[in-house]
């Protein structure tokens, strides 16, 4: 056979997955019995895996997550109050898929962020686009970018992800741009495109901490409505961390 040509040829065309599954193939002795439809189909699956994971780098690159968080590692015995078989339902991504919302509140240190990440992870395997934005940097970004006119173009990049994950809101209330810039960036995706808030404070604090009324009603109808929600409990798991890393397991 004309490995190197074919191999020159496949390269040349793109196809570096069936070029790597070629020559994998070539250096197998007992690969000379498939037929050559299963050779195919090997090559193909090859490509086909290798085309899926640079874009599932590309994409995680691109949602920039706090926390290397994966949905197979989240310890259920650890983090309280989260409900195993709603936490598997949704890293199967289906309520992205529905355009729905997620909230997820507790106080400080019981995995609020490490989960919304580890959803997010799962959501770039997905083939999702994502970004990760705490809250606070988030605004003081568009305030910025208001002045030297990068703000439209910043809305309709965030407006364009299919999940938009928004860590660490609150508890300073809002003023009254960073509610106009919230009411943007949650009209623009309402029933379009999926969030995860997450916050120390509770639902019903919300309100206050948008301040105006009449804001406070538009944000919250198009945030809650449609959203699930994980309500964490219990001790900060930074401090099991240090008593961990103090009394290490003998
Ligand atoms: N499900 C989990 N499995 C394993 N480790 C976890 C899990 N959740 C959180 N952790 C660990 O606990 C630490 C604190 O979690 P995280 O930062 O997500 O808390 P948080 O609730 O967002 O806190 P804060 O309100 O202060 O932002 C993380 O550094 C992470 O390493």
């Amino acid at each position: 056979m004309l490995i190197h040509p074919t191999l020159d040829l496949l390269t040349s065309l793109g196809l570096h997955g069936m070029a790597k599954g070629f020559r994998d193939l070539e250096a197998q002795p007992e690969a000379s019995r498939l037929e050559h439809a299963e050779w195919l189909a090997l090559l193909l699956e090859q490509e086909k895996t290798q085309r899926q994971q640079k874009r599932f780098e590309s994409r995680a690159r691109a949602a920039r997550l706090r926390h290397a968080a994966s949905v197979e590692d989240v310890d259920y015995r650890a983090v309280r109050g989260l409900d195993r078989a709603l936490f598997l339902k949704l890293a199967a991504g289906d309520w992205i898929r529905s355009r729905h919302n997620l909230l997820i509140t507790g106080p400080c240190g019981v995995g609020k962020s490490w989960l919304s990440c580890a959803l997010g992870h799962k959501a770039c395997r997905e083939d999702f686009s994502v970004a990760y934005h705490r809250v606070p940097r988030l605004l003081a970004a568009l305030a910025l970018a208001r002045g030297d006119g990068r703000y439209t173009r910043m809305l309709r990049a965030i407006a364009r992800l299919d999940l938009l994950i928004l860590d660490d809101w609150g508890p300073e209330p809002l003023d009254a741009e960073q509610r106009r810039d919230l009411l943007e960036i949650v009209e623009d995706r309402y029933e379009a495109r999926s969030i995860i808030v997450t916050s120390q404070l509770p639902v019903d604090r919300w309100y206050e901490l948008i301040g105006n009324p009449t804001i406070a009603d538009a944000i919250l109808d198009r945030l809650v409505h449609n959203a699930y929600r994980i309500d964490l409990k219990g001790e900060s798991l930074r401090k099991t961390k240090q008593s961990t890393i103090a009394h290490p397991a003998a």
